[in-house]
This record gives C-alpha cells, sequence and structure tokens, in this order.
C-alpha cells in the first residue's frame, strides 16, 4: 500500500469551487452540433436495467437520438474501421469522447481518457455517433497517475484509475452539468444556474472505501491478451473475480480489490486459497451450460457496534441448497475473526443477479451491522445500504440539510425507496411522521428493526412496489411537507411522477445514483411533458454532486425542487 499516494482531503477541498475554469471549455463545446452534450444524451440511458424502464418515458433521449447534422454527414465511418484519434473529454459513464478531426463526428471509447491518442476500430454505429475499441495507445492521457491497482487495465470495476483524482472530479462534475442542461433541459443563460449547480463533493477515502463487494465464480478464467504468455500453463481455470468490462461471462481472476475494505480484502485472499481445493468437490456455476454450483461470492463490511471493530459478513451465492457442499468452505472461514455472519442465497434462475429466492443463515446472525449518522442499522445480506459509509455520512447530512426540516417535529416526511430506513429514520428525530416506502420486503423488515432498535416510533415503513401504484397510493399518509425520492438507476416510473405532480409536496429531495435518469425526471417534474401529458410545477434550487465512488463513472446527486409558488 506504500506506493499509493492518496490526495488529503484537503487539497481535494482547494480544488477552487467557485471558479471552476473548465466550465470555459465548456462553453466552447456547445455550439456544435455533434458535441459532447449530444453525445451525452443519446449514450445516456442504456444498462440493460434502464433500458427496461425506458418503455415508461418514450421521450428518453436514449430512444430518441439527435438527428445526423450535414456537416457531419461528410463522415461516417464504417465498422471494422480502424481510426487515429484524440479523446477529448470524459461523457457519462466515462466514455472517452473524441471528434474526427474537420468534421466533428463523435466516437465514443471506453476506457480512453482526455488527452489520450490513440488507434481505435469502430465497432458500432449508433445513429448520430459511433463506438470504437482502443486498438493501442500511442501517446498518454492528461493528467496521467500510476494506477496502484495491478487489474487496473483491464478489470471492470475501475476505469479511471490513472487519471488524477482531481480531474476525476472535475469530469464528473462537467458531466452533470452537461446532462442537466442536454437531458434537462435546464438553461445555462439562466443566470442562477451557476449556483444552482453544486461544485462535487470530494471523497475523502479513494481507496478501501467500499462496504459491500460482489464476486463471481466462473468456469473459464478471463486472462487478458498482455498476460497470456505469463499466465501460460496455468493450472487451473476456475475463477473467482469480477467480470472483464462489457462481458457477462468474462471473469477476471482477483486476490485483491483496493476498492474493499482491508478486513474483506484478507477475507477474499482465504477464499481463493481454498475454494479450488478438489476435495472440497466445489464446482464453479457455468452461464452457458447452466451446470456448476458456486455462483456469487458477496463480501459485506460493518462493524460491532459497541467495539467498533470490522464485522464481515459472507453471501455464497448457489445454484442449489446443498450445505453439505459448502460445510468445509464455511469451517474454514468461519474461522477468520471478522467473520460474524456466512448466509447461503439460492439463486436457481439461469439469470446473473445474486438475490436469491431463498437465503439459509450458516454460521453466525443473519444481519450485519453498520453506525450512520448516530443510529444502528442491521443489514440482510439483501437489503441495500450505502455502499461507501463514510462518504453516506456526508451525503445523508446533505439531504438533511436541503430538507430543511423545522425541527418542531410538526412536519411528514415521504420516504420513498427506502432501503433499510437508513433516510427516513435520520429525519425521523426531527419530524413528525417518516413514511417509508420499498419494494424488498428483507429490506422493509430491517427498516422496521431498525426503528425499534433506535426508539424511534414515528415511523411506518410499507413494503410496495412504486413502479405499481394506483389511484388508492397516497391515501394511507397525510400530504407530506418533504417528499425524499432515492430511486436505483432506472429514476421514477411516470406514475410515480404523476402522483408528485398531482400531490404536490413543497419540497422534493431527490437523490440519484444515476444523472441522466435524474435529468430525465427533474424535466419531467420541471417543466412536464406534452407527450405525457403533464404539467411540471418544481422549481430546481439546487443540484450538489457528491463523489461515492472514485475511480469508477459513478456519480451521486442530491437535488431540492421547490413547489412553484
Ligand atoms: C438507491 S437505493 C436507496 C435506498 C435508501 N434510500 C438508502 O439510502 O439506503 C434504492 C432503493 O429502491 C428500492 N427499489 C427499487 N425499485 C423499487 C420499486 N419499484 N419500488 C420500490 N422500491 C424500489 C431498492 O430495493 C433500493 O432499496
Amino acid at each position: 500500500m506504500a506506493a499509493i499516494t492518496i490526495p488529503t482531503t484537503h487539497t481535494l477541498r482547494t480544488i477552487n469551487p467557485r471558479t471552476r475554469p473548465w466550465l470555459l471549455t465548456l462553453r466552447h463545446f456547445s455550439p456544435t452540433p455533434f458535441s459532447l452534450s449530444s453525445s451525452i444524451s443519446a449514450a445516456s440511458i442504456s444498462t440493460a436495467e434502464e433500458e427496461e424502464n425506458s418503455e415508461q418515458h418514450p421521450s428518453t433521449p436514449s430512444n430518441s437520438p439527435p438527428k445526423p447534422s450535414n456537416k457531419n454527414a461528410s463522415f461516417y465511418p464504417k465498422r471494422g474501421q480502424t481510426l487515429e484519434l484524440v479523446c477529448e473529454t470524459l461523457a457519462f459513464k466515462a466514455k472517452g469522447v473524441c471528434k474526427v478531426p474537420e468534421t466533428g463526428f463523435v466516437l465514443m471509447c471506453d476506457r480512453a481518457l482526455p488527452g489520450e491518442r490513440f488507434l481505435g476500430r469502430v465497432t458500432r454505429k449508433k445513429g448520430s455517433y459511433a463506438e470504437v475499441a482502443k486498438v493501442k495507445t500511442l501517446s498518454p492521457h492528461h493528467d496521467a497517475v500510476d494506477a496502484p491497482c495491478e487489474y487496473a487495465s483491464y478489470c471492470g470495476g475501475c476505469k479511471t484509475q490513472s487519471l488524477s483524482y482531481e480531474a476525476q472530479l472535475k469530469y464528473k462534475e462537467q458531466q452533470v452539468w452537461e446532462i442537466m442542461l442536454h437531458v434537462g433541459k435546464f438553461s445555462d443563460a439562466q443566470p442562477d444556474f451557476l449556483s444552482i449547480t453544486k461544485p462535487i463533493i470530494p471523497c475523502a477515502n479513494q481507496f478501501h472505501y467500499r462496504n459491500k463487494m460482489e464476486f463471481s465464480f466462473s468456469n473459464q478464467r478471463w486472462i487478458p491478451q498482455e498476460l497470456w504468455e505469463e499466465e501460460q500453463g496455468s493450472v487451473n481455470d476456475y475463477a473467482l473475480g469480477l467480470h472483464a468490462p462489457g462481458f457477462f461471462d468474462k471473469i477476471l481472476n482477483i486476490n485483491k480489490c483496493l476498492l474493499q475494505s482491508e478486513p474483506a480484502d484478507a477475507f477474499l485472499l482465504a477464499v481463493q486459497d481454498c475454494w479450488r481445493d478438489q476435495s472440497l468437490g466445489l464446482s464453479p456455476y457455468n452461464v452457458h451450460t447452466h451446470a456448476g454450483f458456486l455462483k456469487h461470492l458477496v463480501i459485506r463490511t460493518g462493524r460491532d457496534v459497541q467495539s467498533g471493530k470490522p464485522e464481515i459478513m459472507v453471501n455464497f451465492v448457489t445454484s442449489a441448497y446443498k450445505p453439505e457442499l459448502l460445510e468445509p468452505l464455511v469451517e474454514k472461514v468461519s474461522a477468520i475473526t471478522e467473520v460474524t455472519s456466512i448466509v447461503n442465497n439460492i439463486n436457481t434462475s439461469v439469470g446473473s443477479t445474486s438475490v436469491g429466492e431463498k437465503e439459509h443463515v450458516l454460521y453466525g446472525k443473519a444481519t450485519i451491522a453498520e453506525v450512520l449518522r448516530g443510529l444502528t442499522f442491521q443489514i440482510s445480506a439483501n437489503s441495500f445500504f450505502q455502499t461507501n459509509t463514510q462518504q453516506a455520512e456526508v451525503l445523508y447530512g446533505l439531504i438533511e440539510d436541503v430538507a430543511g426540516l423545522r425541527g418542531d417535529g410538526s412536519e411528514i416526511v415521504l420516504d420513498l425507496f427506502c432501503g433499510t430506513g437508513t433516510i427516513g429514520l435520520t429525519l425521523a428525530r426531527r419530524a413528525k411522521h417518516v413514511y417509508g416506502y420499498e419494494v424488498v420486503p428483507q429490506a422493509i423488515a430491517d427498516a422496521r428493526r431498525n426503528a425499534d432498535l433506535n426508539g424511534i416510533c414515528n415511523a411506518t415503513f410499507v413494503q410496495g412496489d412504486l413502479n405499481k401504484i394506483d389511484e388508492n397510493f397516497g391515501k394511507n399518509f397525510p400530504r407530506p411537507d418533504v417528499v425524499i425520492s432515492d430511486p436505483n438507476r432506472p429514476g421514477m416510473h411516470m406514475k410515480l411522477i404523476k402522483f408528485l405532480l398531482k400531490l404536490k409536496a413543497p419540497r422534493i429531495v431527490y437523490v440519484s445514483c444515476n444523472p441522466a435518469t435524474c435529468a430525465r425526471d427533474l424535466d419531467y417534474l420541471c417543466h412536464g411533458s406534452v407527450e405525457q401529458k403533464i404539467k411540471g410545477c418544481y422549481k430546481l434550487r439546487s443540484i450538489q454532486p457528491v463523489d461515492m465512488f472514485p475511480h469508477t463513472p459513478h456519480i451521486e446527486c442530491v437535488c431540492l425542487l421547490d413547489l412553484n409558488d
């Protein structure tokens, strides 16, 4: 670890947030028809999960990519063509944006970083832009630093480890700005836009910040081309690790991950040391043939709330319930001091999800504990809990600030997508009552238990699918003073947006882990949509990006909306 230079929080906070010089560069970008902005809106909402959801939002930018302009029609790359390119900036999901000289045609390249000159092969044409795969770097990117992780150049987890942290922050902030303009349809000509979009809050710990990591087992270890020679003659083809970028069936074997907690890293190594032992007779799951037993290993780190010592929860996800098969492995790893819980989720589906249809406790407790904003939370294996505990303190502090509760115990809070109740329970201390809604039954059970555990009596948690609400939704709680909405990546369903526009709560705090769907939903809430027959009635007061996940493309935002007068 000595090789990692971690900038101090102090240094990071001295990036001058007020001047934000990148804004000048950005303004130069915007007037071209095939600017970064059009590529962002075209490429923005495209994870499988989100595509599934996109039917609800026929006008999402992903469904209507901008038409090529005449200027760009003069150049249209052919699939398989190799081009020499320079990456100009980073767009959403940390895709490198390049332009063909003279025509300005946009090409997006995964893992190309700003300033990098490289050869790229056109892999896909997507209407107004094309995607390229990097073939060879010709000269390195700007703001380059040595990536401390040995897997950084081929692991699907981190994409920007070799970019200085200051530069990562700059591009994240820039992406939020661009998305709010081009997807959210807010205007930077609006005099207060600069004060509405707040500077990104850096993460104090840039390594070992994750309290949860999910690794996959595979019977076919993926070896990157660079390592072919080195790995020749490897005895075992089995892998336990992370996906190669863009592949569901290629697993890179990983012995340590600099993003997860140090105890979790030691635990991973211990599992790696024994799971292939032939005497155990354990087979990894094959995603093609669907044969095999071990699917995923999920490691969660919490702490003993009394001593503060780290505790580990292990979740073995298997294709069948065969506790006798797992027994020898469980015996070995339960000897590790930090391990306080081992559960087994049984997932018989052919999909790659780690959530089981059934869960069995194999050792210790069924939950793990964590302390957040002075409250204790018990978390089950399948319940959502913010993955970066330390930065969650910062995030929840912000949410509390913008929620602006008077603190006299007179106000009602509606906590949508409440998970284990963390946000609602931190606000309950200042509210009259909190009503939380969440789809995962285990998370609701955790939320209720967490309320009891912390002696909170003014919170009600209800299990339900917020994508399937009907006209009865809203009849079981009084009109809220503040709505907190913290959806997962697909954002809010149109039914929920329509409900909120009818409910007209004075204030909405929208917490988002996907700026593209966030911008789309803010557009609906503020500007409405002729297509959706909705009239916006909110005014955007602030957008605060928060970096919860250094070295990855993920960006969290806390947005405040006030009801129009
Ligand atoms: C980003 S998490 C936020 C959880 C919580 N607010 C927190 O900070 O820990 C999103 C939550 O939404 C839940 N969720 C996803 N889809 C949902 C749906 N259709 N209806 C209700 N809850 C849903 C997930 O299970 C998850 O707990």
